[in-house]
């Protein structure tokens, strides 16, 4: 199913994990697609693994391009020769203890970042926007599920970045009505695509479950540290909404079409998640059933910071984007395996 006019699209952050994954999705849904990245977090082999799974001809609807949104330049060059129908902004900082020791690095890159693309898109008549909000904003939620109309929290300066440049979104709609933004609200993304080619990579020791998870199944850190077993849950330990990055692809294209199709759109947030909260030991059962491995695990205390149940309402997400996760635990740990056990390394060639 292509799009009828060839629709030209700036994916921010494209070499990463979640953009990875997107920029297939949207390669074969007939979008052009330009790539921005610094490669901070990521590695060029990502986004050539990217044209070896849609091909040769897809591959020509791809580019590349070195650059970093804290230099406005970098981004007017982009905008100079080509235009855009919209922009996925994906680039970011995401490591939550490492924006608790150095906020400064966080409020550069992501706010500074932002900024910089928001006021080169307003320059070039590019206002149509789809977001990388986070779950993050809704703090330690007093209910669950969440819904997007909740209050919203920062716990930390990553999520305050999150949550201010929601804010941000919100006062520039306000102020120029023409802009079109969706703010998507990710909820636990995990998972790789199914060819097990591309996947999550994160450099030094992960500080997210499943990337920890894989990386003990494949033998390079010994054991999983299960931060909590005293939480008021069903087994004593956490609860999240993790959900298939391949859906969460597909969200973003949902989120695309909303926006081309829907000038009253304005400035909306939408959660992405599968309405499923699944705890840390059961995602390590689910784990060990897909692997075939067994993952010695260490009670330990719990994390600071981190909230007992976090799961998304789906219902907005599903009656106004028309989106809906497909895939649940199994395959969400079929997938992140497949990737583990064929790629033991991420994408470098060994250790
Ligand atoms: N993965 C998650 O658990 C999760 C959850 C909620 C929200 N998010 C958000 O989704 C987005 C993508 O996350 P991801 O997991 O793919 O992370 P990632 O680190 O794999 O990808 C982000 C990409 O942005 C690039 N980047 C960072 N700063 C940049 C800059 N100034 N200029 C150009 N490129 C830059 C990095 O090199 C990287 O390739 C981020 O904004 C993140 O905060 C992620
Ligand atoms: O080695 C580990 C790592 C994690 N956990 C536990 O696993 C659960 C999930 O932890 P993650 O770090 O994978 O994910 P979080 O829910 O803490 O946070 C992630 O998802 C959020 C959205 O809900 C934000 O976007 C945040 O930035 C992102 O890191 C938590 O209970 C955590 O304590 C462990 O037990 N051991």
């Amino acid at each position: 199913m292509g799009s009828s006019v060839e629709q030209n699209i700036l994916v921010t952050g494209g070499a990463g994990f979640i953009g990875t994954h997107t920029v297939v999705q949207l390669l074969k849904e007939g979008f052009k697609v330009s790539i921005i990245d610094n490669l901070d977090n990521s590695v060029i082999e990502a986004v050539d693994r990217v044209r070896e799974l849609v091909g040769p001809d897809l591959s020509k609807k791809l580019e590349f391009n070195l650059g970093d949104l804290r230099n406005k330049g970098d981004i007017e060059k982009l905008f100079a020769k080509q235009r855009f129908d919209a922009v996925i902004h994906f680039a970011g900082l995401k490591a939550v203890g490492e924006s608790v020791g150095n906020p400064r690095r966080y409020f550069d890159n992501n706010l500074v970042g932002t900024i910089n693309l928001y006021e080169t898109m307003a320059k070039y008549n590019c206002k149509m926007m789809v977001f990388s909000s986070s779950a993050t904003v809704y703090g330690q939620p007093e209910k669950i599920p969440c819904m997007e109309d909740f209050e919203l929290k920062a716990m930390n300066p990553y999520g305050r970045t999150k949550l201010f440049l929601e804010e941000i979104a919100r006062d520039i709609h306000a102020a120029e009505p023409d802009w079109r933004i969706v703010l998507l609200r990710y909820f636990n993304p995990v998972g790789a695509h199914e060819s097990g080619r591309i996947g999550e990579d994160p450099k030094g020791i992960p500080n997210n479950l499943m990337p920890y998870i894989q990386q003990v199944a494949v033998g390079r850190l010994p054991e999983l540290n299960v931060y909590g077993h005293d939480y008021p849950t069903k087994d004593g330990s956490a609860v999240r909404d993790y959900i298939h990055v391949m859906d969460l692809a597909d969200g973003h294209i949902a989120a695309l079409r909303k926006l081309f199709a829907d000038p009253k759109i304005g400035c909306t947030a939408y959660n992405l998640g599968t309405g499923q909260g699944t705890s840390v030991l059961e995602m390590v059962s689910a784990f060990e059933k897909a692997s075939g491995k067994k993952i010695p695990i260490k009670l330990s205390p719990r994390r600071p910071g981190d909230a007992t149940a976090v799961y998304a309402s789906t219902e907005k997400a599903e009656k106004e984007l028309g989106w809906k996760a497909m895939y649940g635990v199994d395959e969400m740990c079929r997938d992140q395996w497949n990737w583990a056990n064929s790629n033991p390394w991420g994408y470098q060639k060994k250790h």
